[in-house]
């Protein structure tokens, strides 16, 4: 049995394994690059983020209907489940999906069914936090927030993801605050292939709860003292560090110096389709990679609940308390 966790970083859209990809592409009729799902895998050796974006954003073709991103979802919570999650913050790129016509109501609609069902059917809660596309323009982030409106009830926050050299947190600083005005959480991906000075922003500038990664802030002392203080969770994804080549390998990712420093760490999948494996097995590759022992595995899953969006009211904090009680009698094997 995995150990119970939540997992804060996730990309719908990045566990589009090559199996439903080509059953959606043949269900639409839309036309691969790719003879197969062999040849698909093939490709799946990344460079850096970009030359991933570039063969992700392209494989989203597919998704077209609501049924589509319902399938999607719901494949997404049984394989979650089996890693042992009980909560899951999805992050979706209605941007990525308006480029080809799709409105943002059929992405969140057909999430929203697949979700709905989430806990009854998979024993998952679940958040739906819609990002901005940061190599799209502030304008274009407005717009989408706008066109978000008669969904809300569904959405709990906002991130920001997508090329983040050159495409610093300030840019976003309107849309931020107009997000926060409307009650919406916040959370950026920062310090991923940014600097650390990206991670200072995204807290200052646009006052994100959690940064998504945050991973080099360990190049600035300050900066790992002040998330320390502040318990500023970051959402590390070590199997995505490694594949999109921000870390060399797995055993060199600095996972168990930000642990011993203080800093509040969960580990996600960000895009399990793409990088090697869901949650559970990054837990694995963690342990096995970095020797990570048992107490150090339950701070893990103890934090992940600790920086959930939960919402403060007595039956949502009784669900904290409960995760928490699983993670605390949880027996590893
Ligand atoms: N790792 C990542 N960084 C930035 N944007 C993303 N979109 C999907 N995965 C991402
Ligand atoms: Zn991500």
């Amino acid at each position: 049995m995995p150990l119970p966790k939540a997992e804060l970083h996730l990309h719908i859209e990045g566990t589009l394994e090559p199996e439903l990809a080509f059953a959606l592409a043949e269900r639409n009729g839309v036309t691969l690059p790719y003879a197969d799902t062999e040849a698909l895998r093939k490709a799946y050796l990344f460079e850096d983020l970009q030359s991933f974006l570039d063969l992700y954003y392209g494989l989203m073709a597919v998704l077209r209907t609501e049924a589509d991103f319902e399938e999607l979802a719901d494949a997404y919570l049984a394989r979650a489940a089996a890693q042992g999650v009980r909560h899951a913050e999805i992050f979706f790129d209605p941007q990525a999906h308006a480029a080809r016509g799709v409105e943002i109501g059929t992405v969140v609609e057909g999430l929203g069914r697949a979700l709905d069902r989430s806990r009854e059917r998979h024993g998952i809660t679940t958040r739906l936090i819609m990002c901005f596309l940061r190599d799209e323009s502030a304008e274009s982030a407005m717009e989408t927030l706008e066109a978000a409106k008669p969904h809300l009830h569904r959405i709990t926050g906002v991130g920001l993801d997508s090329a983040e050299v050159g495409h610093p947190p300030r840019k976003f600083a309107a849309v931020y605050e107009a997000a926060a005005a409307l009650g919406l959480r916040r959370v950026a991906h920062a310090g991923e292939e940014g600097p650390a000075a990206y991670v200072t922003e995204a807290l200052d500038v646009l006052g994100v709860e959690r940064v998504d990664h945050g991973l080099r802030c360990v190049e600035d002392p300050d900066l790992v003292r002040r998330l320390v203080r502040e318990r500023v969770p970051l959402t590390l994804c070590p199997l995505s560090n490694v594949r999109l080549r921000a870390v060399d390998v797995l055993k060199d990712h600095p996972l168990p110096q930000m642990m011993a420093a203080g800093l509040l760490c969960t580990v996600n999948s960000d895009d399990p389709a793409y990088f090697g494996g869901y949650v559970d097995d990054t837990f694995h590759a963690v342990r096995e990679a970095l020797g990570l022992g048992e107490d150090q595995l339950r701070e893990l899953a103890r934090n992940s609940f600790e920086a959930a969006f939960l919402d403060g009211s007595p039956e949502e904090e009784a669900l904290r308390a409960a995760y928490l009680a699983e993670v605390e009698a949880y027996r590893f094997d």
